[in-house]
């Protein structure tokens, strides 16, 4: 199998340090970025291409030159550009089969936004972009707990105060559809169960706390259980996600960021990987952010970025077993769709 690219995300983040970690635990990768952002010490090793072989022990690494040096902890806005330049590099390298995945290390969406006026609100909207604006959602996937704890928020980098505007039911069905099919493509679960929650407090408690869980998330959920999809709720969020709440289902669909990250980040915040559905090439990332109080000082745990790269290479390995399993049955080398039938 081909490397999992890992970008260098924000230079001023633990994105660097944790390249050579997540290289010692045995990951199969290729950073992209700039060598000197890497910490003191670290063996690397140029490459023109990402499969190039190196020494054993030194990373493999397709540069991609800064403006300058990192300070751990400042973001620098001279870097905003050469940031989003390196997801672009990343996604041309998957879109061309050049890598079997890539993962991505932290961006401080705020220093992009000042630095380079980034038009998007994360990795998430902006992979999307670069794909042909296609159809995506947010997974927080743990992989340690069990039962597992996998969510996808609906609506995902907004304020609080857009929710209710937000959650339309084209949105919903989205979300639900995206995460349905990709339970079934790289989560190897062929007749996947999905939980929705509520808006609302008790979901609604019958209107009496908010009216969208009656009046729009339940007639959704009846209309895709009559295709046969085996979704259930809204059900109150606040018991959604203990133990024999999670056993119910393969995974949750939250109505927002928080809703949804709160629990899993809670269960696993060293495990957890955040995974894009719906796109055409392998995304995944740690679940944490740029941790700039903790960065350049050797305290960065690399267990969520070490999870997220195993993860790539599952849903890779997925992928691969589907397509030979497709071209046996003589359908040819199509994959399932990314999204299901189109809302
Ligand atoms: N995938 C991404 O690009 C991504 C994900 C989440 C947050 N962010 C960005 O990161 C920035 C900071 O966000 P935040 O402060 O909300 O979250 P954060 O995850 O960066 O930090 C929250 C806390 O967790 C700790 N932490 C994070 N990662 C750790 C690790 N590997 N090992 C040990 N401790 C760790 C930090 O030290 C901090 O105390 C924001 O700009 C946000 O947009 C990016
Ligand atoms: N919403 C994510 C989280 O809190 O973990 C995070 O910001 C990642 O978003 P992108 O992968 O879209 O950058």
């Amino acid at each position: 199998m081909a490397r999992i690219l890992l970008t260098c995300g924000e230079p001023a983040g633990v994105g660097p340090e944790l390249a050579p970690l997540a290289l010692a635990a045995g990951a199969d990768i290729v950073w992209l970025g700039d060598p000197r952002h890497l910490p003191q010490g670290a063996l690397w090793t140029q490459v023109a291409a990402p499969d190039d072989a190196v020494t054993p022990g030194h990373l493999p690494v397709l540069r991609h030159d800064f403006a300058g040096p990192a300070t751990p902890g400042r973001p620098d806005p001279a870097h905003a550009a050469d940031v989003i330049a390196v997801i672009a590099r990343a996604v041309d390298l998957a879109m061309t089969g050049q890598v079997a995945a890539i993962c991505t290390a932290p961006i401080s969406k705020e220093a992009l936004i000042r630095g380079a006026g980034f038009a998007f609100p994360g990795h998430t909207e902006f992979l999307a972009h670069l794909a042909g604006d296609v159809p995506v959602a947010m997974m927080l996937a743990s992989t340690t707990v069990t039962p597992p704890c996998r969510v996808v928020p609906a609506t995902i980098h907004i304020p609080l105060a857009d929710v209710p505007t937000a959650l339309t039911e084209q949105a919903l069905e989205q979300a639900i559809r995206l995460t349905h099919a990709a339970l079934i493509r790289d989560f190897g679960l062929p007749a996947p169960r999905i939980s929705v929650a509520g808006l609302n407090p008790h979901a609604g408690e019958g209107g009496m706390m908010g009216t969208q869980d009656r009046d729009l998330i339940a007639p959704l959920i009846a209309r895709l259980r009559a295709e046969g999809l085996h979704v259930t709720g809204p059900h109150p969020a606040d018991t959604m996600f203990h133990a024999p709440a999670r056993a119910r289902y393969d995974a949750a669909i939250a109505c927002y960021h928080d809703q949804g990250l709160i629990p899993i980040k809670t269960l696993d915040f060293d495990g957890g990987v955040n995974v894009t559905l719906g796109l055409p090439f392998i995304r995944t990332s740690p679940d944490h952010g740029t941790a700039f109080d903790i960065a350049g000082k050797g305290l960065a745990d690399p267990s969520s970025t070490i999870a997220a790269l195993r993860l790539a290479a599952d849903m890779a390995t997925a992928r691969a077993l589907l397509l030979h399993e497709n071209i046996l049955r003589g359908s040819g080398g199509r994959m399932p769709p990314a999204f299901g039938k189109a809302p």
